[in-house]
């Protein structure tokens, strides 16, 4: 029965009832070799999956099943749009559709970001009313305030009775008083009890008589004196000590106990000067808040990075845009996604900011002034942190550095520019250009922005209150001027309230400076995603430095021929004659040299293999074949389209399982195949039912609504395996599919492939499992340290590499010692190159490793064995597995 038929080969399953026919069905063969076109031939065993299939498996049903479900069915829907406005509809649905499913999994990380700057304004606009420029309150001055506050009293020479009054207004005040000689009581409490002294000893008083002399009618007389004592650690205790020393006086001069004098002190309101200075000093709520919510935004933004680096080092973003999403979608819906969480943001900002009724942010014109400024700050700052993701590896890691370098440039640069901007540094000079160029930072042009408009905002404020206490005394705004200083006069002289203004303090620097690096951020994005830079960067490299392949010396005359073919033909050749060609293909990662110059044609209907050692440089070669890599030198085309220019439309061709998951953690399964399904151009009923369909195929429909991260290893292989079958793609690279996989899915997988493969499309695969290449490639190379070291069909380089073949003999059981002996002499003397290799109670193992023995001859002495010794139960011959070529060639690759 013919179990495969490429181009070059042939592969019949034997029958094992008919052994005993075959020495002459191979006699005539090899006699009639040459008149049928046979190169060569081999044998080869039933390997243990085969065995595992038959008899072992539990999915052998299943399996039947799976048979009729077919991936070549054609019944299968096929994508609707190809092109066009619907196409880029689809693409945006299956954008938005990640971007909904990432947020809605991650609900709790995304409220806390959301929260954030909202929760800022909270936190701190408590302490910056306070600290803010309102006027200093009134104060009474009283002992209450403070704790306990014991008064010490000295009673000396006490002439008008004041002694007893003081002492009677603490008391009745409530307060400890305490007798004593006020001086030396203090040096002993003070050695004694420092912390008690500082804490309540307020005030005092000593009352004693001073002799005086009045001139006028020249007699000595005794005076009364007060003398009051103060802790000189409390800021009003002066005046408190004298203000109690006057009531008690007045209390005795009226006689009165119950009388008392209220002292306060009410400072004068702030001076117009000084109320400028402090606006410009950021001594003001406004300019706190500014920064404070620098500091909040700085880590709002950042947070967008993070789900930027899980996509691009997962290698999720690269599968998108092999699946055929186009580069302007995934970023504008990126960007419009993002967008619609940040205005959530910055109207939670504005309702929280509205809820404080502070000065500046409390009417329409305020808060839509405010949203100007989140807006132009949020055009500017999303391309900027869309570049970033691309330096960092770790989401956290993206996250922490990014937030740090933003507050710096941000919040710490504002901080630091304001100091130099004070008068007492002169630095004008350079703070002005300074200021410039820092406003090309998203995050300087915000805190600059919010802190210039509130400086507008109480400018102008400032001068409305002067101008009116000017009206109320009959004087017109040049005359209310007149007396002004001159920087006053330069505030209230122009006309105000126009926050929208070029010169500081106005925003529209900010606004003008910040479109300008938003499209330009945006601009480099794409050059970056259309290669632009990486290709104009590689091609300066290669000037200066270029990197060649190297001429490869101990290559096989089977690389050397289709080296030599590629080269020979013609690139219109070339791209006719083969789906996938590629001409030295070569990458450099750096000085290392990873694939060194490959040639290569693979045609439709053919499966490539690509074996190797680890490191050999499979992976790399695939990342070049599917853009993820670009090439250092060579050539290649997929279906005509030229690998290193027109990656975009071998895209639309391709099919890619990478190496490692390229999946996002959070979607299911299903969701994972839907959008790849709508990026590819499926209707979203078909993305649906194609779900379905190949999670039965690939037996993983009990997991299609887990979520990848709980789904295994195996099932991850097969999602990944499935959304590169999505679409019917002409060519398809499979990157060690089936690695983790279950025998029984991999039986599955390899059929799939088969019948794929039959339809005319083209396979390049890599793998570890040997017998998986020799089931499924026509045709395979093995690579060593990035060169080719053989290729051609799996017999072909069985017969050529591995010389010679294995049999075994099984002994029946009841067998003595005796009869062993004898088949081995009888296989001595009729097969004297065979080698014992085993001998196992009931088995010889017998390797030959000279090639020139025909099979026919070897199957007959074999068969003529187990008829003529009745102790031979059976037996199994074959040829060197692949295995021994792989090996033979890899043991030289490099560690
Ligand atoms: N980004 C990179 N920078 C530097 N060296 C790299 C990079 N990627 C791969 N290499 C190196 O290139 C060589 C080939 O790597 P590649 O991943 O292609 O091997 P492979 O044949 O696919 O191995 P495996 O079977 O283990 O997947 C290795 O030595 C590897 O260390």
């Amino acid at each position: 029965m013919i179990n495969t038929n490429t181009d070059s080969e042939l592969t019949y399953l034997l029958p094992e009832n008919r052994v005993n026919v075959f020495e002459a069905m191979l006699t005539q063969l090899e006699g009639e070799s040459s008149n049928l076109g046979v190169q060569s031939y081999g044998i080869s065993l039933t390997t243990l999956e085969d065995v595992f299939m038959k008899v072992g498996a539990d999915h052998t049903q299943e399996l039947n099943n799976h048979q009729d479900l077919s991936l070549e069915d054609d019944s299968l829907p096929k994508p609707i749009y190809t092109s066009g406005i619907r196409l880029i509809k689809n693409q945006c649905s299956a954008m938005f559709l990640k971007k909904y499913k990432a947020i809605q999994r991650s609900w709790m990380l995304w409220i806390i970001h959301l929260c954030l700057p909202p929760l800022f304004v909270i936190l701190i606009m408590a302490p910056s009313r306070i600290i803010g420029i309102n006027d200093l309150p009134a104060m009474p001055l009283t002992l209450d305030k403070y704790h306990d506050p014991v008064t010490l009293v000295e009673s000396g020479d006490d002439l008008g009775g004041y002694y007893d009054s003081f002492k009677k207004l603490i008391q009745w005040k409530n307060h400890n008083v305490t007798d004593g000689a006020i001086i030396s009581d203090m040096i002993r409490l003070t050695r004694d009890t420092p912390n008690l002294v500082y804490k309540h000893y307020i005030v005092g008083a000593s009352f004693n008589s001073n002799v005086i002399q009045v001139p006028k009618y020249n007699v000595i007389m005794k005076w009364p004196t007060i003398n009051v004592w103060f802790n000189n650690d409390p800021y009003h205790s002066p005046a408190t000590a004298l203000s109690l020393a006057l009531s008690a006086v007045f209390r005795k001069i009226k006689s009165c106990s119950d009388c008392d004098i209220q002292f306060t002190n009410d400072p004068f309101p702030f001076s117009d000067e000084t109320q400028v200075n402090q606006i410009v000093k950021g001594e003001s709520r406004g300019q706190q808040l500014a920064v404070y919510l620098t500091c909040a935004f700085a880590f709002t933004s950042c947070f967008y990075t993070m789900f930027l680096i899980k996509e691009n080092t997962c290698k999720s973003r690269h599968l998108q845009f092999v699946a055929g999403v186009k580069i302007y979608v995934f970023w504008i819906m990126n960007f419009l996604c993002d967008f619609a969480t940040y205005l959530v943001i910055c109207l939670l900002t504005l309702i929280t900011l509205v809820s404080f009724q502070e000065d500046g942010y409390k009417t329409v014109e305020d808060l839509s002034r405010f949203l100007v400024i989140l807006l132009y700050f949020g055009w500017a700052f999303f391309p900027m942190v869309y570049i970033a993701a691309y330096f960092f590896d770790v989401p956290a890691n993206g996250f922490a550095r990014m937030s740090a370098i933003c507050y710096c440039a941000g919040v710490l640069a504002f901080d630091i520019i304001k100091i130099m901007k004070m008068d007492a540094f002169n630095l004008k000079r350079v703070t002005d250009p300074l200021h410039y160029i820092m406003l090309l930072i998203p995050h300087y042009s915000l805190a600059s922005g919010i802190s210039e408009s509130f400086v507008t905002f109480s400018y102008q404020k400032m001068c409305d209150v002067l101008f009116d206490r000017c009206a109320q005394v009959g004087l017109n705004k040049h005359d209310c001027l007149r007396n002004m200083t001159k920087k006053i006069v330069d505030i209230c002289g122009s006309p105000g309230g126009n926050y929208y203004k070029w010169d500081s303090p106005g925003i529209a620097r900010n606004i003008l400076f910040s479109i300008i690096v938003g499209f330009a951020l945006f601009c480099i994005l794409f050059l970056i995603e259309y290669d632009t830079v990486t290709r104009l960067v590689q091609r300066i490299i290669f000037k200066f430095r270029p990197r060649y392949p190297i001429e490869n010396t101990d290559e096989d005359s089977d690389v050397t021929e289709e080296r030599r073919r590629i080269r020979d033909m013609t690139t219109a050749e070339l791209t006719t004659t083969y789906d996938l060609a590629v001409k030295d293909l070569t990458k450099y990662y750096k000085k290392f040299l990873a694939v060194n110059g490959l040639c290569l044609g693979v045609k439709r209907y053919e499966c490539f293999g690509l074996l190797g050692a680890n490191g050999a440089g499979k992976t790399t070669t695939f990342k070049m074949m599917t853009g993820d890599e670009t090439m250092t030198y060579g050539e290649g085309w997929i279906k005509g389209y030229r690998l290193r220019t027109e990656m975009r439309q071998v895209h639309r061709v391709i099919g890619y399982c990478p190496q490692f998951d390229a999946l996002l953690d959070d979607m299911t399964a299903r969701e994972t195949i839907v959008m790849f399904s709508l990026i590819k151009g499926f209707l979203p009923s078909d993305a649906n039912y194609l779900a379905e369909r190949l999670s039965q195929d690939l037996d993983f429909e009990a997991h299609l609504d887990k979520q990848v991260k709980q789904m295994s290893g195996g099932n991850k292989r097969k999602l990944s395996t499935a959304i590169a079958l999505i679409g019917d793609p002409s060519i398809l690279f499979f990157d060690e599919p089936t690695s983790g996989m279950d025998p029984a899915t991999k039986h599955f997988f390899r059929g799939a492939v088969c019948k794929i493969r039959d339809k005319g499309k083209c396979i390049v695969l890599t793998s570890h499992a040997l017998e998986e290449c020799e089931a499924l490639c026509t045709r395979l190379a093995i690579m060593v340290n990035g060169n080719f070291k053989c290729l051609g069909s799996v017999q072909h380089l069985k017969n050529k590499f591995a010389k010679g073949c294995t049999f075994s003999i099984k002994i029946k059981k009841d067998a003595s010692d005796v009869s062993t002996r004898t088949i081995e002499s009888y296989i001595e003397e009729n097969l004297p190159t065979a080698n014992l290799r085993e001998k196992h109670e009931d088995l010889l193992t017998y390797s030959i490793s000279n090639s020139d023995v025909a099979w026919s001859k070897m199957f007959g002495v074999l068969e003529e064995g187990r008829r003529s010794i009745n102790e031979i139960e059976d037996y199994s011959l074959g040829q060197g597995s692949l295995e021994q070529v792989f090996l033979s060639f890899t043991k030289k690759q490099n560690s």
